[in-house]
């Protein structure tokens, strides 16, 4: 388990984690999701005792990571994975790592395997790809079969068939009941990997719940209705904290609104319904909604429309 406790981190006049009370617990994959700068990869070297924090702390098992008697077999982590000497073989690597905490060749040879590595091995880790060095550093983090696994942007480089074995690695870790902190910027691979999420912006935390919680209380999703009576329904639909747009002559879809009460509208008013659908709304949807206020570096792009607000603002 990782305890943070009013975690506060300030280089100079920036300060990078404000305050940060939260639980990363055993038995769940939880996501560490923040815009660019949000704070994320400082936590996690605090977290890891890489760095001080200015007040507060991080505990890892209820004492500071720096205090652990067997770090690798507490915590496995990945913050860079480019970070490796790049003169030695991989498994020579791993070797060296391993006699540092009493962990022998066969175990070398197991991760290498269960990371895909075996056939390149014995090359110099300077010619690895970035995928490559990314297998090699999950490699690294696995080799005391450790309790806790921190990943900082894991899926950088990695092909599609590595993206789907590390997310199996990481459920079954997860359902084995170890505790997974891992940070991305693909929201349809958090989507699919994590039961929790931590989000922050500007150091501060903005979320701490499950992803379906999370998804649920963002109020994106939407209903898409199908009506011959179209515009007078819309019509009638209309209201504060309603927003609809239209996506055909008899199509439009619904934010603020639930299904049974745009039938129950189009009912009492004897209009003609063909369709009516909810969408849940995606994670990353409910990620932009939350973050628009907290993204520090943003690019500007021209925006054209693709269908007509009629009317209301998204609640
Ligand atoms: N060693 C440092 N010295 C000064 N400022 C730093 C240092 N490390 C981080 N920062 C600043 O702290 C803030 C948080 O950075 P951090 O790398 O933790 O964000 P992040 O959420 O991991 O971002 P990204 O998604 O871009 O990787 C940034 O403004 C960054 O410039």
């Amino acid at each position: 388990m990782i305890e943070l406790h009013e975690l506060t981190k300030r280089y100079g006049d920036k300060t990078a984690v404000d305050g940060i009370t939260a639980t990363i617990q055993p038995g769940a994959v939880t996501g560490f999701l923040g815009p660019n700068g949000a704070g994320k990869s400082t936590t996690m070297r605090l977290i890891l005792g890489l760095d001080g924090p200015t007040s507060g702390h991080a505990h890892v098992n209820g004492k500071p990571y720096s205090t652990s008697k067997a770090p690798l077999a507490e915590v496995g982590a990945v913050l860079d994975a480019k970070a490796i000497d790049g003169g030695r073989s991989a498994r020579n690597h791993l070797l060296a790592l391993g006699a540092s905490v009493k962990v022998g060749p066969r175990r070398v040879d197991e991760v290498i395997d269960l990371v895909g590595l075996t056939d390149v091995a014995h090359r110099r880790t300077r010619q690895f790809s970035l995928g490559m060095g990314q297998r090699l550093g999950i490699a690294s983090a696995l080799l005391a079969d450790p309790e806790i696994l921190i990943l900082d942007e894991p899926v950088n480089g990695l092909d599609v068939d590595g993206v789907q074995w590390l997310r199996g690695l990481l459920t079954d870790m997860a359902a084995e009941g170890r505790t997974v902190l891992l940070s991305s910027h693909l929201m349809s691979e958090m989507e699919l990997v994590a039961e929790r999420l931590l989000v922050i912006g500007q150091g501060k935390i903005l979320a701490d719940s499950t992803i379906r919680d999370f998804i649920q209380h963002s109020a994106v999703g939407s209903v898409s209705v199908v009506s011959p009576d179209a515009d007078r329904l819309i019509h009638l639909l209309q209201g504060d904290g309603i927003a609809i747009t239209t996506t055909g002559s008899e199509r439009f879809q619904v934010q603020g609104m639930g299904t049974r009460t745009i039938g129950d509208i189009a009912f009492q008013n004897r209009l003609r319904i063909h369709e009516l659908a909810p969408h849940a709304g995606s994670l990353e949807e409910a990620y932009m909604a939350m973050t628009r206020d907290a993204v520090e570096y943003s690019g500007t792009h021209a925006h054209t429309p693709a269908s007509t607000t009629v009317t209301g603002a998204l609640r």
